[in-house]
């Protein structure tokens, strides 16, 4: 069932049984926001689709956002979860993105909110989906990528769980080529006692080293410095990555088609150098772990399409 957007809204319950306790939805101009009967709740910015916070049913929240974050269209989101489309980083070698901002345009894009789904007899999930196109992209953006394409993201809350899921299509007559990430702001208590299991044994590029080559370790991801690496992990993506947090798995990340997983802590010096930082030793309380497709291109004929999604659960 797909409801288009209204304000606030509720789900009806169903004739026959017992009044159930609703969903509540409200959509404003700039954001729309979810939340269960028991409690959790989630909130999506319409500029990038940028999810910006995401609480569980005691109110506590699982993103990290900056107090420095710019919320009003001017700047991509630093934190929350931003959308990277259709270029990781900036790709001068690749020509048809090399033009692209970085992290190209689908972060910094007003997205159009196309409704939420829930199931009849449950009041224990929703999904809001939204959608950007070619169509709807500014002058700017169409200029630099020419290429007629479609993204609906949907994401879905349950009481135990946050799902992001993003389908591509190719809506032109020529191919194109792109890559996508999940750029999660996992807020948590205590970078030094942060470890992310699941990457072992697998390759990484080192993005602060800049050395190229492939690196690899058998021991968990654990931090004491600024932290870039793009893994490709070998058990593929349906293997989670867990980050603990003062030996306490917090998230466990279970990827769909999403074949890398970017670590980034920027600790003291990046975060100095960022604007948007807030406040100013914030790296402390925040990792990203990033579901993506970043360390290759995914081509798409005309007419065809990619999805990949995370789920992010919290037990
Ligand atoms: O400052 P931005 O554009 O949001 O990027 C933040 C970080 O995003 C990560 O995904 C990249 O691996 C980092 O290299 C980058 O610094």
């Amino acid at each position: 069932m797909v409801d288009r957007p209204n304000k606030p809204s509720a789900l009806a319950a169903t004739p026959g049984l017992q009044p159930q306790a609703q969903v509540t939805i409200s959509h404003g101009n700039s954001r729309v926001t979810a939340s269960l009967p028991t409690g959790e709740s989630v909130e999506v910015l319409l500029y990038g689709a940028t999810v910006l916070s995401w609480k569980d049913a005691s109110g506590d929240e699982k993103l990290w956002l900056s107090e420095g974050a710019k919320l009003d269209g001017t700047k991509a989101v630093r934190g929350g979860i931003p959308l990277v489309f259709p270029v990781f980083g900036t790709a001068p070698d690749h020509e048809a993105t090399s033009k692209l901002p970085q992290h190209g345009f689908a972060r910094n894009s007003r997205w159009e909110f196309l409704g939420k789904s829930t199931s009849e007899s449950s009041s224990s999930s929703v999904k809001l989906d939204f959608g950007l196109s070619s169509e709807n992209l500014d002058d700017a953006a169409r200029s630099l990528w020419p290429y007629k394409f479609g993204l609906l993201y949907s994401v879905t809350l349950d009481r135990e769980s946050l799902r992001t899921a993003l389908v591509i299509t190719n809506e032109g007559d020529v191919p194109f080529e792109f890559q996508t990430l999940l750029h999660t702001y996992f807020k948590i208590k205590d970078i030094s006692s942060v470890q992310i299991t699941g990457l072992e044994d697998s390759p990484y590029h080192d993005k602060v080293d800049g050395v190229k080559g492939k690196n690899q370790s058998s021991d968990p991801v654990a931090f004491s410095g600024e932290t870039d690496r793009v893994y490709t992990p070998v058990k593929g993506p349906s293997h989670p990555v867990i980050i603990s947090d003062g030996g306490e798995a917090k998230f466990r990340i279970v990827r769909d088609n999403l074949d890398d997983v970017v670590v980034w802590n920027p600790w003291v010096d990046k975060s100095a150098g960022m604007g948007d930082f807030e406040p100013k030793d914030g790296w402390k309380n925040m990792v990203c772990a990033e579901a993506g497709a970043v360390s290759s291109w995914q081509k798409l004929e005309k007419g065809d399409a990619f999805e990949g999604a995370q789920t992010i659960y919290l037990k």
